[in-house]
Order: structure tokens, then C-alpha cells, then sequence
């Protein structure tokens, strides 16, 4: 188990000791994540938390607001010191396929049984207790007020391309990436017993499913209607007894719903594959022993070039950047030029960006307080190893 000092010897949190990645100091509507921690508080948390907490609060699905509040008070939660629960930091080797878990590690994800993301918790961690989830933001409630231990939540796909809304919960919640988890997504055209596809009107999925698989259910001829989950698509068809809707998902949920597959592989590629990340309360200790990825948010002053400059941070030290998203700055989604006699107003943006490197490598290190000489607001969403299960 690393100690609170090997922590504070490692080259990653000596830089944020300097301030230099910290968004302390920077005036933001956003959460100070924890990344940024100086030493003296980062040595508080590392000795006062532990990694691996089982709250056993008996709960089936975990729902949003107050079924979390009463799960929560409900709970028998104890951090003491001498409590078996008391928390160890995460290092990356914890994420290896490998080790096994004393308690099971409970894993919250958005869905119901059967659905990819339950999938994805299950090979980000095997042998966990996946924990269904209704919407993505009690996911991250979830992991927060330590009813799990750890969120695994869909962020980009081959084919239908990012999932915005967790782009923008990372933000507005103060967890870390200590994983990626690449799956392939092999959907089904599944069906009561008895009905064919001539049957079929409709089908039922959720909307990155279905835009997978647009070019075929197009070539069908069937209407589209968004739910929440794949898995609740099928669920839902089973339980209401549904003939002339169909659902697209797993062959997982056929069986689970005991449904009929009409139709497997009828995404649009057969290279079809969706990245999650795994969320945790700590951000693990980043290292160089195995390929590392560091995913970062920023925003930046209006005017020509300037995303040039940021981008040429990573450039000039032969950083590889492997996504760059831009999403709207909520609370401040317009701004007003500089210049006064020119009246226009610009959209506001942050830029997420994912780049091949460790923070514990002096070249990201350095990327970093270069953009920070200019970039109005900066935050290291996690630096964690590369999943290179599908390369
Ligand atoms: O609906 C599911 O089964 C999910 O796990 C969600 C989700 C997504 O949000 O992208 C996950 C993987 C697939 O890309 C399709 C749907």
C-alpha cells in the first residue's frame, strides 16, 4: 500500500504542490477538484480515506435526490480510524484485471440489467456488484455520498460519437478518471416470442443505440422511440407484452427479458465500440509503467489563434492528443468582445481534451503550466492507463 509520503515523492503531486496545474486560484463557477489538492491537504485526505468501502445499504436501483438522501442517513457509514472500512489511496495497479477485491467492489452504472454499461462495470471491474442507476448524475451522486465505490459511465462511441451529458456532469462534480474501459457493442433486434419482423412498427432504444444503427433500421422501415437504456427498451417490450415493437440490445437482455433475437450485429459497423470511464472519489497515483492518458478541461480568453496556442502546448512536446471536445460554458454562454467598438458577442467554450502521457512525466507536466500561462480556467480530470484490451 503506498504510504502518504512514497504520495507526496510522486512527480505528478510535487507539481500540483507547486500550484502550477491547480485551479485554486482561478476565479470559477466550477468545484475545485481534488486533483488540484496541495500537499498538506492531499496528505490529510490519504490518511483519512480509504479505497474499497462496502456500504451495504440494501438498495436495488439508486435514483436521484431524495431516495439518495434517505439511502444515505439509512446507511451504517463509518470513516473512523479504526473502522475496517477506513480508505486506502487508489493506485493504477488496482486497476488491473488481476486483483482481486476483498469486500466486492460496488460499482454504480445508468441502466438496468442487461444494459452495456452493466457490461462495461463488468469488465472495468470483475467480480463487482454492478448497481443500477437511473439517470448518469445518481451515478455520480452515488460514488459522492459513498453509497458505491465507483461510477462506470459511457463518454464516447465509434459510430454515434460523444455522450454530452457526461462531458458536462464531470464538470459540475468533483470525481476523478482512474480508467477507461473500451467495449464493443454488438446490438440485436430483439422481440416477443411469436413475432416476426414484418410485424415490427416501431422499436424501442436508447438514442445512441439507435443512431448505431440508423442505417438498418432505416432499411426496415421501423419509427424510432428514445428510452433510457437499451436494456429498459427490451424490459419494456417483454413486459407489455409489445407485438408490433421491437427492441434494440444486448443478447444479454434477450435472455434476461426472455425475448427473441430477430437480428444480431445490425449496428451500422461491425466495428462498433463504446469507451466509459471509471469514476472514483480519489484520483490514483499516475505512473509510467504502462501506457497513461490524461484527460484535461479548459477554457480560454476569446481571439485569433488561441486555440492554436493551447494545442501547440502538446505539439511542441510531441504530446499525441487522442479527443478534443468542445461543449457550451454554461453559466457564462456568451461573451462580449474586448473591443469596444465592436459590439459582438461570442459563444463560450470549454475544451476537453485527452492526451497520451502521464502526469507523472515532466513533458505533461510542462504542457500543463504552459497552458495555464494562458488558459482562463484549467482542471485535470485524471490521469489513468491506456485500455488497450482492443488495439
Ligand atoms: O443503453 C445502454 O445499454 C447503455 O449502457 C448506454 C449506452 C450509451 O449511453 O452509449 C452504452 C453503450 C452503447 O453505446 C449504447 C448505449
Amino acid at each position: 500500500m503506498a504510504t502518504a509520503t512514497s504520495i507526496i515523492r510522486s512527480p505528478a503531486i510535487l507539481l500540483f504542490d507547486k500550484g502550477t496545474v491547480s485551479d485554486q486560484n482561478t476565479p470559477s463557477p466550477f468545484q475545485a477538484p481534488k486533483f488540484s489538492l496541495n500537499r498538506r491537504r492531499f496528505t490529510a485526505l490519504s490518511s483519512s480515506l480509504h479505497d474499497g468501502n462496502n456500504i451495504n445499504d440494501g438498495s436495488n436501483k439508486i435514483t436521484k435526490a431524495v431516495g439518495l438522501e434517505k439511502l444515505f442517513e439509512d446507511s451504517p457509514f463509518d470513516v473512523s480510524k479504526d473502522s475496517p472500512l477506513h480508505p486506502r489511496p487508489l493506485t493504477s495497479t488496482q486497476l488491473s484485471n488481476t486483483i482481486s477485491y476483498g469486500p466486492r467492489l460496488r460499482v454504480a452504472y445508468q441502466g438496468v440489467r442487461g444494459a452495456y454499461s452493466e457490461a462495461a462495470a463488468e469488465k472495468a471491474y470483475p467480480n463487482c456488484e454492478p448497481v443500477p442507476c437511473d439517470q448518469f448524475d445518481a451515478a455520480f451522486e452515488a460514488v459522492e455520498k459513498w453509497l458505491v465505490d465507483r461510477a462506470v459511465l459511457p463518454i464516447e462511441n465509434s459510430l454515434g460519437g460523444s455522450i454530452h451529458r457526461n462531458y458536462d456532469l464531470l464538470l459540475r462534480h468533483s470525481l476523478h478518471i482512474v480508467g477507461e474501459v473500451k467495449l464493443a457493442v454488438r446490438h440485436c433486434l430483439l422481440a416477443n416470442h411469436g413475432v416476426r419482423i414484418e410485424d415490427l412498427t416501431r422499436v424501442l432504444s436508447h438514442p445512441q443505440a439507435l443512431a448505431q444503427c440508423e442505417y438498418t433500421l432505416t432499411k426496415i422501415g421501423l419509427s424510432r422511440e428514445a428510452i433510457d437504456d437499451t436494456a429498459l427498451a427490451a424490459k419494456h417490450v417483454a413486459f407489455e407484452k409489445l407485438k408490433d415493437t421491437g427492441a434494440v440490445a444486448s443478447s444479454t437482455a434477450a435472455k434476461i427479458y426472455g425475448l427473441n433475437i430477430l437480428a444480431e450485429d445490425i449496428q451500422d459497423d461491425c466495428d462498433n465500440v463504446t469507451r466509459f470511464l471509471m469514476l472514483a472519489r480519489e484520483p490514483i497515483i499516475p505512473g509510467v509503467e504502462k501506457p497513461f492518458k490524461t484527460s484535461i478541461v479548459f477554457s480560454l480568453e476569446e481571439g485569433p489563434g488561441v486555440l492554436f496556442k493551447a494545442l501547440a502546448v502538446f505539439a511542441l512536446r510531441q504530446i499525441n492528443l487522442t479527443k478534443i471536445e468542445s461543449r457550451p460554458l454554461r453559466n457564462q454562454p456568451l461573451r462580449a468582445s474586448d473591443d469596444s467598438n465592436n459590439a459582438s458577442k461570442y459563444f463560450d467554450y470549454l475544451f476537453y481534451v485527452d492526451f497520451e502521457a502521464s502526469m507523472a512525466e515532466e513533458r505533461a507536466q510542462n504542457a500543463l503550466t504552459h497552458l495555464k500561462e494562458f488558459a482562463t480556467f484549467l482542471r485535470v480530470l485524471g490521469s489513468y492507463p491506456v485500455d488497450t484490451t482492443m488495439l
